[in-house]
């Protein structure tokens, strides 16, 4: 639906974007994450997109239609930037009512539409309050009515939840999804943040120095990262090396492991879930190392193990101390196979 041929953006001679060629928001996928580190060009090619950025060569197409000619207020397209941008000393019915005003749509249809907005982003009756006096959180939810108000033809969402709390970053995250799909609005939304890609999107975008290294669904990119840029990216602290030999066993230095190889050899991205650790004693004599720290998390303690290939970041169930020996298991299903 949305395309990118060839794009180049750039700030005078400090080109951001180049010969970038992309697609988003396909049939089966409605909410698309642009996810990549800070400075990659994330916000730059949403500002593209969205029209405030002239591109310096390629095109960027929606639904067919080439946009260089259209300007930003004629693109259809709703836009929420990390802070809402909202207009101070207006009352939430005012901002909301913002882009249906320059429409000319009458009073009674603004009203109703207020109120529908206000309903879906879990708002309701809060038309006459000054925006000033919202929550964080209250304030992008009405960023995102305002935005969502006129119908537009694309959502682009520039690090919705960056100035919130890591708490209601996370339920605001799946709410915002849930509003979106609600209104069947194709979205494209920023983040660094891939827990927060994962929350929200139907397939996610890894942006990198201003191209686009993988587009793919969460599990699939979580499990299949492109490259070790990537896999690292994802949060694979710990890549290794992998050989199947003739009778299938897959082996690493880390022992062996029941997964599929696209060949006889490949790199497996390790996070701290892809390594079980536990007492050496109900160990049964495979690969072992020393605990140099244990941080006790609601989902089990997470460890940094001293192994044979360098210090390594693992997961335990049971209960597991400072200097104590473990044996270390791959958990098949929780390493990634990189440039499967
Ligand atoms: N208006 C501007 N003028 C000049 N350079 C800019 C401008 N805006 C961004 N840049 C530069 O372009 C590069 C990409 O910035 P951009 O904001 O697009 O990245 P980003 O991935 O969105 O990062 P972040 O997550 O930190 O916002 C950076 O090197 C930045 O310094």
């Amino acid at each position: 639906m949305l395309e990118t041929d060839r794009l180049r953006v750039a700030y005078g001679s400090d080109v951001v974007i180049d010969d970038l060629t992309w697609a988003a928001g396909d049939t089966d996928s409605l909410v698309t994450a642009l996810l990549g580190p800070s400075g990659c060009g994330k916000s730059t090619l949403i500002r593209a997109v969205a029209g405030l950025e002239r591109p310096a060569a390629g095109a960027i197409r929606f639904a067919g239609q080439d946009l260089a000619p259209i300007p930003a207020h004629r693109r259809d397209f709703g836009v929420v930037f990390q802070d809402g941008q909202l207009f101070t000393g207006r009352t939430v019915a005012a901002n909301i009512a913002y882009g249906l005003r320059i429409r000319r749509r009458s009073r009674a249809e603004i009203a109703a539409r207020i109120d529908e907005l206000l309903e879906l982003v879990h708002l309701p009756g809060m038309q006459s309050r000054r925006v000033d006096e919202l929550s964080g959180g209250q304030a992008q939810r009405v960023a995102l009515a305002r935005a969502l108000a006129p119908r537009p033809r694309l959502l682009l969402l520039d690090e919705p939840l960056a100035a919130l709390d890591r708490r209601l970053r996370d339920s605001l995250a799946i709410e915002i999804a849930e509003i979106v799909r609600a209104t069947g609005t194709p979205t494209i939304v920023v983040t660094h943040d891939h827990g927060e890609a994962a929350l929200m999107a139907d397939s996610i975008s890894v942006m990198r120095e201003g191209a686009i290294v993988q587009t793919a669904r969460p599990g699939t990119l979580w499990a299949a990262p492109a490259d070790e840029w990537t896999a690292r990216f994802l949060g694979c602290a710990t890549v290794i090396d992998a050989r199947r030999d003739a009778d299938g066993t897959v082996h690493t230095d880390l022992g062996p492991v029941a997964i599929d190889l696209p060949g006889t050899t490949a790199r497996l991205g390790l996070r701290a879930e892809s390594v079980a650790a536990q007492p050496v004693t109900d160990h049964d004599g495979g690969v072992t190392g020393t605990v140099l720290a244990v941080a006790d998390l609601p989902t089990g303690a997470r460890l940094r193990v001293a192994s044979p290939i360098g210090e390594i970041d693992a997961s335990a169930s049971g209960s597991v101390a400072l200097g104590d020996r473990v044996g270390l298991r791959l958990v098949p299903e929780r390493v990634a196979v990189v440039g499967r």
